[in-house]
């Protein structure tokens, strides 16, 4: 059979099982499945031990906290956010509904396996297993939180009230962030939020099984974020790196306990009219014993109608700085992210204007 048959075949096989590669770790493998060779990992190179991406606190008084957030942006797309009033014990209980779900025996989470977005709820290991170059070691749980409203009674039940409950914090210090966000470009502090910015909410709960061949394979392959902002919590295994714009190599980003990671997003970049950096991230594959939970919210504008357009914003274009992207049709944006695989040229190219 030609290699290349091969493989589709043995992606159908997997999809098939619908328990994805906490499935195969529970049936014992000691080695991974062909799929999952990854040809890039020669590219993996540890991360660099000296560098950390920023803490920012959120108690500090408003200007300086603004200032913080503004030089993450600018200078890291990313930063660790402390101080921001959410409880430690609701970040745990929320990883571990998460784990709970990936955890429940297979014959029940296979019920939920699927890829159709629709319905607020699915299940599924890898959004781009059928486009990629190679697997990788992880599954996902995915709801839709907005704009449209999730039938609530589709999730299921170990995790429903958690994870509802987590939208509701998460979307409140996103509001805050924003809002300093906007500050820190010298807008009006409500100017993302009446983009409609926190009103698209997606939220991906990760499960990184053990890797018996860690140096084959990742968690997930790097990539940037195509929305306005992501939101992260994460146990304490670690894995998340992010590649340091200044000095082109990757960082960990070390768990800390209750932080919560945020990250600039592609259409942020866009809107900022790169004042403001989406950058690009990974996760290894997980050589822990135990696996790896983490949970990402993806806050896009809830606009979405066939007129909704985004582009870099006028109060940030001069003659100075002239608009660098063109304008955004979201319903379009939206739907090439769903299409393409994760591995491949941001999002924002495109829309970059030449010569500037
Ligand atoms: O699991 C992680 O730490 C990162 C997740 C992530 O980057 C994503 O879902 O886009
Ligand atoms: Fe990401």
């Amino acid at each position: 059979m030609a290699a290349s048959t091969d493989r589709a075949t043995s992606l159908k096989e997997f999809e098939e099982t619908k328990a994805g590669v906490k499935g195969l770790v529970d049936s014992g493998i000691t080695s991974i499945p062909t799929i999952f060779h990854d040809p890039n990992i020669h590219l993996s190179i540890p991360a660099a031990t000296h560098l950390s991406i920023p803490t920012v606190d959120l108690s500090l008084p408003r200007p300086i906290a603004v200032d913080h957030i503004r030089s993450a942006c600018q200078d890291w797309g990313f930063f660790q956010l402390i101080n921001h009033g959410i409880p430690l014990s609701t970040i745990e209980k929320t990883i571990s509904a998460v784990r709970s779900f990936h955890e429940l025996p297979a014959a029940v989470r296979s019920q939920y396996y699927t890829r159709a977005i629709l319905g607020s709820f699915s299940y599924f290991s890898n959004q781009d297993l059928f486009y990629s170059e190679a697997a990788s070691w992880r599954d996902t749980l995915y709801l839709i939180f907005g704009p449209v409203r999730p039938e609530l009674e589709r999730i299921p039940e170990v995790c429903r009230s958690e994870l509802v409950k987590w939208d509701e914090s998460v979307k409140e210090v996103a509001r805050e962030v924003m809002g300093l966000m906007s500050e820190g470009l010298g807008l009006d502090p409500r100017r993302l939020e009446e983009l409609s910015c926190l009103e698209g909410r997606g939220m991906a709960g990760h499960y990184y099984p053990p890797c018996p061949e860690p140096d084959r394979t990742f968690g997930l392959v790097d990539h940037t974020d195509p929305g306005i902002l992501a939101v992260l919590i994460q146990d304490k295994i670690g894995g998340l790196q992010v590649k340091s714009m200044r000095d082109e190599c990757w960082v960990d980003v070390k768990p800390i306990p209750g932080a919560l990671v945020f990250n600039v997003g592609d259409l942020l970049q866009i809107i900022s009219n790169d004042e403001y950096k989406s950058v690009q991230h990974r996760v290894v594959a997980n050589s822990d014993k135990e696996s790896r939970v983490s949970i990402a919210t993806f806050f896009t504008p809830g606009k979405r109608e066939e007129f909704d357009i985004y582009g870099p914003l006028l109060e940030l274009i001069s003659i100075e700085k002239p608009a660098r992207y063109a304008n955004v049709k979201m319903i379009e944006y939206l739907n090439a992210f769903l299409n393409k695989k994760l591995k491949s040229k941001s999002q924002l190219d495109p829309y970059k204007l030449l010569g500037k």
